[in-house]
């Protein structure tokens, strides 16, 4: 589209919008399973961009929805491991009145303001805006704030989407049985991991991961990441559900963990040849451990239950900065950074494939982004098969130690890097996953708080 034709879809009096949404919002969004900041009360809102993608302040809301793009700024008092102002993007539809099937989707009635007498509702919910976002998708260009570009491949018109139902950070739609679109909903200045990391392994020719086939960021006020559109792998199931039937069944699951294992090694060595590969000397080594430090201390700060066990943790990071003080150097590279069961997949034909590249949400983007020593995602796939060991009666503490060991076997011969050979990287890693998943568990579901402290318990007694 071009810039005189973008300029029409800018909302004329965006300023006046949030004193109307803002009280909506405010109950709205809390709510939301992606909302990053709950228990802490939003005290204010902020616009960072608006864009009609359909336009919402004209008659034709009479007849059909409109579609706007919001940012919006969260503003919530701060905690020392947390940004003061969390920025939301928002997919508002827009009618005069909700359709009974839509109910569920209603955010609430506007009484004021530009969109006065206007209902607003979760726009991805609506088939007719979802099917406009993949129109867009289709034909790059801009819109307003917004920019969709794409690949090489074309895209089918007039894909049925449905809005995936399932837990998760962000919000999906799925066409066809064809293609999947995630949203972002926590937005973060830069290129998102989860664009650029898929991008870059496609062009190495890695086949592990559905490679992006169109994408749409904001380009004002900051570039910045908003959603990117994947093959769908239809009839795939994820490594967490596999595993827990395999447990409910009795079942061996050496094989796909084995297979899993592969599958990380062959992302990690196309990683490596498409983006660089710092060495971790002395300096970075200490930061790292620091980083370790840090978030043990913060994560104690907020889960008293993890006090007693400081000390035990931390020589797990001690010893890594002592063996750097040695002179011993690693090497670091970009790695998916959030690595666990939920995020494989196997397709129909037993293939594996890693998906959702974004790293832990909760860390700054210039971290996630950061090269780390590949070990960090091993440490996470032994904690998931550890937490799907734990989560399942009775215990199977056998069941997860073969599928350890089958995870890095499979790993070893397909990287020809044994991770096993870096005890101590390995165990900070491990140490500094599960004080993650504390904290998460804390703050998501404190139903689930046991299964990460039962290795915290293991973790700081292996470290006396
Ligand atoms: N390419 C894909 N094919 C099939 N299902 C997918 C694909 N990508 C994601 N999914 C499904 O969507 C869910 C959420 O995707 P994910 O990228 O993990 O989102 P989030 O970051 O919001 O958790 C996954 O657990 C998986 O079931
Ligand atoms: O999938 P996300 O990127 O949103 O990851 C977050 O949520 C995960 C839970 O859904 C959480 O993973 C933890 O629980 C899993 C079982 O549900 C388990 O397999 C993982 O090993 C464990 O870490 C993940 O840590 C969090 O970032």
């Amino acid at each position: 589209m071009s810039e005189a034709a973008s300029a029409q879809v800018t909302l004329a009096n965006s300023t006046a919008l949030l004193p109307s949404l803002g009280p909506l919002l405010h109950e709205w969004l809390p709510r939301q399973r992606w909302f990053a900041g709950k228990g802490r009360p939003i005290t204010a809102f902020s616009l960072v961009s608006a864009t009609e993608i359909l336009p919402v302040d004209s008659a034709a809301v009479d007849t059909g929805p409109g579609l706007l793009h919001l940012l919006v700024r969260a503003h919530q008092p701060t905690m020392p491991d947390q940004p003061p102002a969390d920025c939301y993007q928002l997919l508002l539809g827009v009618r005069s009145a909700l359709p009974p099937r839509l109910a569920p989707a209603l955010i609430g009635h506007v009484t004021d303001g530009p969109l006065a007498g206007r209902t607003v509702y979760e726009g991805l919910h609506d088939r007719r805006l979802a099917a406009l976002l993949l129109e867009r998708l289709r034909t790059p260009g801009g819109l307003g704030a917004l920019r969709f570009g794409r690949g090489a491949e074309p895209i089918p018109a007039a894909l049925t989407p449905r809005v995936l139902d399932t837990e998760q950070s962000n919000s999906s739609l799925v066409y066809g049985d064809s293609y999947i679109l995630k949203i972002f909903r926590r937005v973060f200045p830069g290129t998102n991991p989860d664009l650029e990391l898929p991008l870059a392994l496609s062009r190495q020719g890695c086949g592990r991961v559905p490679a992006p086939v169109a994408w749409f960021e904001a380009a004002a006020p900051e570039r910045l990441t908003l959603g990117v559109l994947q093959p769908f792998l239809r009839g795939a199931e994820d490594g967490w559900q596999l595993a827990l039937r395999a447990l409910a069944a009795g079942d061996d699951f050496t094989h796909e963990a084995h297979a899993l294992g592969r599958a990380t090694a062959e992302v990690h060595t196309a990683l490596a040849a498409a983006l660089p590969t710092p060495p971790l000397r002395r300096s970075q080594t200490d930061e790292l451990a620091a980083a370790m430090v840090q978030r043990l201390e913060a994560a104690a700060h907020a889960v008293p239950e993890l006090v007693p066990y400081v000390p035990g943790l931390r020589a797990a990071f001690d010893a890594v900065t002592a063996l750097g003080h040695g002179g011993r150097d690693w090497s670091a590279q970009r790695v998916h950074g959030d690595l666990h069961l939920g995020q494989t997949l196997r397709g129909t034909d037993g293939f594996w494939s890693l998906i959702d590249f974004e790293g832990e949400p909760a860390r700054p983007l210039p971290e996630r982004r950061s090269p780390q020593p590949p070990v960090r995602d091993i440490a996470g796939m032994l904690r998931s098969f550890d937490y799907a060991a734990r989560s399942h009666r009775p215990w199977n503490a056998a069941w997860a130690a073969r599928c350890r060991t089958a995870y890095c076997d499979g790993y070893a011969k397909a990287a020809g890097v044994d991770p096993r050979d870096e005890p101590e990287l390995l165990r900070a890693h491990e140490t500094d996953k599960a004080v993650y998943e504390v904290l998460y568990e804390a703050r998501h579901r404190p139903d689930w708080l046991p299964v990460p402290m039962a290795a915290i318990h293991r973790l700081a007694a292996d470290a006396d």
